[in-house]
């Protein structure tokens, strides 16, 4: 059913966790530190930070206590972190963190490759980290990946998706975010995966996240919007990123392309998109890459 469109939109901005996790090269901590100060600034709502996972499987993320110590927290903004157990959720809390997110799989296969377990002792470990946050009163968000497709398996069925996003649910996310991570969902099969996770979890407590790999990823959150009544997107800052664990996959959408898609259907973000390119800019030219974002090719605000 079409809903009305919302009025504004949360924009979770992922780019230095998401998109910096893949660079190849090692991305300097201060430069980790100024793209967040510069994304705060643009008016972004929430910011994931870093991750707090092992060094041995994502070394690009190693300095995290660092990055965490570095950023200027603008007061109302979130700085939410990765944390796949119970270690990382109590160096995450010692780093100053006050809000985390885990982060299951709608495929066995993508679980065991991403987090090394299935993914029913995923959901018992997460069990163990919403246990130890609620004692700390810390809020957590829960990502499924493979929402559409996996790298490993093929096609994911609609009804895995909505178990694991219920079980996250259940356990007390307060938001799960739905994530495309091979990008290759199409407003179709977007469709068929949200109407069976809304089944079991409420729309207000769903996001999408979409990697942009087939080109699909600004239709499939129009999809999420305005068929679905979903009003948090994720993206990240030049598109940077893909995942280590799923080659081939490109980076999420670019959060310049969805603010101007969100401006242009008169949905309020906060996001300053001037500022929001000034951020994209500095680090395409700090860890010289290519700008993924179309707005800001188009723009030259390179
Ligand atoms: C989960 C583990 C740790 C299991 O890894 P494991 O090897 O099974 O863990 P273990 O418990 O057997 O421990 C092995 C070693 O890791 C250490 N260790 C154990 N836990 C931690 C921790 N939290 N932080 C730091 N170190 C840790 C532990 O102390 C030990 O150290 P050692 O004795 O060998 O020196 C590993 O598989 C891992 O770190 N995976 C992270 C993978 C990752 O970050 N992937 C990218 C993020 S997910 C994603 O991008 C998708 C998403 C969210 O964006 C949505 C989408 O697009 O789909």
């Amino acid at each position: 059913a079409a809903h009305a469109l919302p009025q504004t939109v949360k924009i979770v901005e992922v780019g230095p966790r998401d998109g910096l996790q893949n660079e190849k090269t090692v991305v300097p901590t201060e430069a980790k530190i100024n793209l967040i100060n510069m994304l705060s600034e643009s008016g972004l709502p929430v910011i994931e930070a870093t991750s707090f996972v092992s060094p041995k499987w994502v070394p690009q993320m190693a300095d995290q206590v660092e990055v965490m110590k570095g950023i200027s927290k603008k007061p109302g903004v979130s700085y939410p972190v990765l944390t796949p157990n119970l270690k990382g959720f109590q160096a995450a809390l010692k780093a100053g963190a006050s809000e985390v997110a885990i982060f299951g799989a709608a495929s066995e296969l993508f679980s065991k490759k991403n987090i090394n377990c299935s993914v029913e002792e995923s959901l018992q470990r997460f069990e163990e980290v919403m246990k130890a946050a609620k004692e700390a009163a810390v809020p957590v968000r829960g990502y499924v990946s493979c929402v559409v497709g996996c790298p490993y398996e093929g096609q994911v069925a609609p009804e895995k998706v909505a178990h694991v996003a219920k079980r996250l649910y259940s356990m007390g996310c307060y938001e799960i975010s739905l994530g495309d991570t091979i990008g290759v969902g199409t407003p179709g099969s977007m469709t068929k995966m949200l109407e069976a996770v809304t089944k079991e979890v409420p729309v207000s407590a769903l996001a999408v996240h979409c990697h942009d790999t087939y080109g699909q990823a600004l239709a499939n959150i129009l999809i999420a919007l305005q068929q679905m009544g979903i009003s948090v997107v994720d993206s990240s800052v030049a598109g940077l990123g893909g995942c280590p664990y799923a080659q081939g996959a490109s980076g999420n959408v670019a959060t310049e392309d969805v603010v101007y898609m969100l401006h242009g259907l008169g949905i309020k973000t906060g996001v300053d998109l001037s500022k929001l390119m000034d951020a994209g800019a500095f680090i395409c030219r700090t860890i010289n890459r290519k700008t993924s974002s179309k707005v800001a090719q188009a723009t030259c605000k390179l």
